[in-house]
């Protein structure tokens, strides 16, 4: 479980949220909503230890995540956290492998286990036996499908998904809803901040930042 005591974001005199108290479950998809400018993504980037909220305090499972020395905030960035974007942040100028490896050697696999649970993320995603295409040449709903593989290959705990459907049409909103509720169900806690009304309606807990 993630939560949130009196966490409070300020950039100089703009105070953009106060005092949040939330619970983000394991198991469910959590939407994050309001209007742009509400401070959405600056929330997530404060779940995932990007920015510092100017108060408050965050825990993980029980782990209180603020204040954490660099250290400490690195390893939990790399055992415990996904990212999934808009803009899909992948190597457009590599190819799907390439880009699952690089999250298969920060969990220590190489080789033939890697190979295959590259293999077995990317038949999940419905991109089975497509390793070696170049990421620049797939369409943005399987840019997003490779970005929700890579996920799957390191099995976060805690998956934040920021306007993750933004670029997509209705049939890969719905594929990578499905895929974020799959992580859900294996154990993760999935926060989704978006606009999409229909993608909230599909998430079991809504927090309105506006
Ligand atoms: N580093 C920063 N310094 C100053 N202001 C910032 C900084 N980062 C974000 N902001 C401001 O904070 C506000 C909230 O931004 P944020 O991107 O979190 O909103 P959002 O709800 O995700 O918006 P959208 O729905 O349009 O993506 C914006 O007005 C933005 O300009």
């Amino acid at each position: 479980m993630l939560t949130t005591r009196a966490l409070t974001m300020a950039y100089g005199p703009r105070t953009l949220w106060r005092d949040l108290d939330l619970t983000v479950e394991r198991g469910r998809l959590t939407a994050l909503t309001g209007p742009s400018g509400s401070g959405k993504s600056t929330l997530l980037n404060c779940l995932g230890l990007l920015e510092t909220p100017t108060a408050g305090r965050i825990t993980f499972h029980g782990t209180t995540l603020t204040g954490l020395r660099p250290g400490a905030v690195r390893r939990f960035r790399r055992d415990h956290l996904g990212y999934l974007f808009q803009n899909y942040a992948l190597v457009e100028n590599a190819t799907i492998a390439q880009n699952l490896d690089v999250a298969l050697r920060a969990r220590g696999h190489r080789g033939r286990p890697a190979r295959a649970a590259a293999a077995h993320a990317l038949t999940r995603v419905g991109l089975a036996d497509r390793e070696q295409d170049r990421v620049s040449k797939l369409s943005g709903g399987e840019q997003q499908r490779v970005a929700v593989a890579r996920l799957m290959v390191k099995q976060p705990s805690l998956v934040l998904a920021d306007e993750p459907t933004g670029a997509l049409d209705h049939a890969n909103t719905a594929t990578v809803v499905t895929l974020l509720r799959a992580m859900a169900d294996e154990g993760a806690c999935v926060v989704i901040a978006t606009h999409d009304t229909w993608v909230r309606d599909q998430c079991d807990d809504v927090i309105d930042v506006g």
